[in-house]
């Protein structure tokens, strides 16, 4: 029996239970252990008050540590990029899709919304990305699930909201995006859109279990991202988008490193290449340049 620990979110529950899925599709025996979390708890709160993403993980990463629960589900992009002491990401499953969408009202686009429209989100990264775009689209911050945020353009509190689409996708709700944003306009969270699967780094019958499930170009396009992200942090507190892809280079596969840094006059975008066997290297070495610019 692996017992599974997850958040209580609707989005949180989907996503445990595709895991779940996949290994009782391979014969294991799987049981969803809910856990409150800091972040689960205190649903007012600026995120970065009570004490950042990691809010969403650390009783789960608890549970582990503690032999309560053998493996944890969680939005990578949730996930700080600090090791844990005793845990590993045992599998890094497929991607969904790692863009953000607009949830606007009338159905509008982000180039339909009018001078002076209110986007709610809560994400540094987002609002730098929306205000460079100097469209006199107007921020402001916002919190709570999938639900409360489309509700607040439903009941006209903002003209639209901006989420991941992977969320809206394991939610059944695609419906309700009236666009997809482009990377160009709108580099997503590192490591948005794709799940990790954490365990104890000594339990081997787990690990087995779990390698089915990983991705490796996922696993690659991930790395490189939070390493960059990771550099970034140890330099600068600005926000930060980024994307990785596996492409296909004149000899071979390569990865593809978009990142976004917001300043105070702007935000700067740079890319870079490299082997996919080193997303480590290309992820720091990004940033570096990022840093270099700034
Ligand atoms: N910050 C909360 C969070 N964590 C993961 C997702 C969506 C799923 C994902 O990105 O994998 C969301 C919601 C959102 O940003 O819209």
């Amino acid at each position: 029996m692996i017992r599974l620990g997850t958040r209580r979110s609707k989005l949180a529950t989907a996503q445990a239970t595709l895991v779940a899925d996949a290994l009782r599709d391979l014969g294991h025996e799987v049981e969803l252990i809910p856990i409150s979390t800091t972040g689960d708890a205190d649903k007012v709160s600026p995120v970065e008050q009570i004490g950042g993403t990691g809010i969403y993980v650390s009783a789960l990463r608890d549970a582990l540590l503690a032999g309560d629960i053998d493996i944890a589900v969680h939005s990578l992009k949730d996930l700080p990029t600090a090791p844990v002491d005793g845990l590993v990401i045992g599998a890094v499953p497929v991607r969904e899709d790692p863009r953000d969408v607009l949830v606007a009202r009338d159905g509008l686009t982000l180039g339909e919304l009018p001078h002076g429209a209110v986007i709610g989100t809560g994400a540094p990264r987002r609002s730098a990305q929306i205000e460079a775009l100097g469209l006199g689209i107007e921020c402001t911050g916002i919190r709570g699930n999938v639900d409360t945020r489309i509700g607040l353009v439903t009941d006209g509190k903002v003209d639209a909201v901006v989420l991941a689409r992977a969320g809206l996708a394991r939610l059944g709700r695609l419906a309700e995006v009236t666009e997809t944003l482009d990377p160009i306009q709108m580099l997503p969270s590192p490591g948005q859109g794709a799940l990790a699967v954490e365990c104890r780094a000594d339990d081997t019958d787990v690990l087995t279990a779990l390698a089915p499930l990983e991705d490796a170009a996922t696993r690659a396009a991930v790395t490189a991202e939070r390493q960059m992200l990771a550099t970034l942090e140890a330099g600068c507190t600005a926000p930060v988008g980024a994307l990785a892809e596996v492409v296909e280079g004149e000899d071979g596969p390569e990865l593809w490193l978009r990142g976004a840094l917001g300043q105070e006059d702007g935000v700067r975008r740079l890319s870079a290449n490299g082997p996919v066997d080193d997303p480590v290297a290309l992820g720091r070495a990004l940033a570096n340049e990022l840093l270099e610019r700034t």
